[in-house]
């Protein structure tokens, strides 16, 4: 390879530390060209820097859109150093060769956080600055690409120490150069989606980049490693207003208060949850009043507990909440007396105001066989007056159906709830067996079994459990149907006299 000027091309949106960075640079020998804002600011503070339409003999045109865009510029960048026919390119054209890209792009992100119209979005695209560090990167091999201000100190440790960039320290700020890219590109694809009005919800490609949003202790067992990440554009839909970090386990119970508070939809109400699967839930008057419900269906299960609450948490609330022992409470809002309540007797207790109004479209979902993506849409209410029903109408038992359904969808398949007065008196959760289901959560209902609701989350495959609830003295039915076996379970909520009501829709959680 011929000998040439080592030199390091500077294009920066962010300028912070990249004066210590060129002055690094120029005193280990290398020439340093920028684009001009960049020049500018580096010639501000002393440097001596070559503007890049010195070498490339092209000004910046349109308004900036193309600024370091030309083969003498990206020429220098992408030779390989040991191939004679690259070489003989830079020397036919005299494209001076690049060692260095320092290059950190428009911030595309923060403007869209803000709201920015389509127009605005699109003048935010970096275009120049994404091919250099792509050309960079690819040619990692001979080029150091430095993307992150917090990369500057090793390379400029390494660059005086060992006379270059170590190759693995340039692989390393390669594969990072890319993911920022990548990641770019992402954030302007939702963006533009978002702009565009994009209606399509499950195109063929769905690029998705990941920001870690918070380091976790460990994952579900303390031999699991672990971290939260979250979509750059998305705000985080969660406050955290007291008590201690939040671990994984608490993270997946906090969701699964979210998913009972939104299935309970404008109603006062209150769920109560115990490694995600719910044991209680109940509407009422208040907040205290629908925690007292919720918490009789099982107090056992419910100590060290996630309480999702529909409502802004008032001081009297917090009071009888900490009265007992909780891991989380998950509310749209505190009030900042119910915060310093919860602060003097139970410090530790994590507080989550949640923002029931951030929901994404499209829930994801990873397995070993790919992503899943649905729908995020919580099971409807079930027809109470419109619907199909068996038997007798029972509209004074609507509040008992609607808890019933809301907590069997919420219960993990297969699901059976009983619920009375607007709360649950048994969650059946997690069955291999619908019957088996069934006589768990009339024994647990035990004596308050009698005049309760029973809702299923999937079809009876047969009558037998129709026959345990007419034991139990169940007052109404709920199911979806859709067994072979329909017209048998029909005929047992007949003969025994215990109207039915076919919801037609499953509400399964797997
Ligand atoms: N248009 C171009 O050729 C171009 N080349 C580099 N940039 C970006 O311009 C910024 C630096 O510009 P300046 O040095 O003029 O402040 C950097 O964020 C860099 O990523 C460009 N801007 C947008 O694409």
């Amino acid at each position: 390879m011929r000998d040439h000027v080592r030199r390091a091309l500077i294009s920066v949106f962010d300028k912070s530390g990249v004066e210590e960075l060129a002055k690094g640079l120029h005193e280990a020998g290398y020439e340093i060209v920028s684009s001009s804002g960049t020049a500018n600011y580096l010639k501000e503070h002393g440097l001596s820097v070559r503007e890049i339409a010195d070498l490339s003999g092209y000004p910046h045109i349109l308004g900036g859109r193309v600024k370091t865009l030309h083969p003498s510029v990206l020429g220098g960048i992408l030779a390989r150093r040991d191939f004679d026919a690259d070489l003989a390119d830079v020397e036919k054209w005299n494209i001076p060769l690049i060692d260095v890209v320092v290059c950190n792009l428009y911030p595309f992100e923060e403007v869209a956080k803000r709201k920015a119209d389509l127009g605005d979005l699109i003048e935010n695209i970096d275009i120049g600055g994404v091919t250099l560090i792509r050309a960079a990167a690819k040619n990692y091999r001979y080029v150091t690409i430095v993307t992150d201000p917090r990369d500057y100190g090793t390379v400029i440790e390494e660059i005086k120490s060992l006379g270059n960039v170590s190759i693995k320290t340039r692989q390393r700020l390669a594969l990072k150069a890319l993911a920022a890219t990548a990641s770019y590109d992402s954030i302007i694809h939702f963006a533009l989606s978002k702009a565009m009005k994009e209606e399509d919800l499950f195109p063929d490609v769905y690029p998705v980049s990941l920001k870690k949003a918070a380091s976790l202790r460990y994952g579900e067992n303390p031999y699991q490693r672990a971290a939260l990440y979250a979509q750059p554009l998305q705000k985080l839909p969660f406050k955290q207003l007291g008590g201690s970090e939040l671990s994984y386990n608490n993270i997946l119970d906090a969701e699964a208060a979210v998913k009972g508070i939104l299935l309970l939809g404008d109603r006062t109400g209150c769920v109560i949850i115990k490694h995600t699967t719910p044991c209680g839930m109940a509407i009422g008057k208040d907040l205290p009043s629908a925690y007292e419900g919720a918490l009789a269906c099982d107090p056992l299960s419910a100590y060290g507990g996630i309480i999702g609450l529909t409502r802004e948490v008032d001081k009297d609330t917090a009071v009888k909440l900490a009265s007992k022992f909780y891991e989380i409470i998950v509310a749209p809002g505190f009030s900042t007396e119910a915060v310093e309540a919860f602060k003097e007797k139970r410090p530790n207790l994590r507080l989550i105001s949640f923002d029931l109004s951030k929901r994404d479209e499209l829930r994801l979902t990873k397995t070993a066989f790919g992503f899943l993506a649905q729908e995020d849409v919580m099971a409807p209410d079930p027809d109470f007056e419109g619907g199909e029903w068996t038997g007798e109408r029972r509209p004074e038992l609507k509040d008992d159906a609607l808890v019933a359904w809301k907590a069997a969808a919420l219960a993990k398949s297969n699901a059976i709830a009983l619920a009375k007065d607007g709360a649950t008196v048994a969650i059946a959760s997690g069955f291999t067996s619908r019957v088996d289901a069934v006589e768990w959560a009339v024994r647990h209902a035990g004596q308050k079994a009698k005049g309760s609701v029973l809702a299923s989350d999937g079809f009876f495959p047969f009558p037998d459990s129709i026959e345990i609830a007419a034991r139990a003295d169940i007052a109404l039915i709920l199911q979806p149907g859709g067994s072979k076996r329909d017209e048998e379970v029909k005929e047992a909520c007949i003969k025994h006299r215990i109207p039915m009501l076919v919801t037609k829709m499953r509400a399964f959680r797997h």
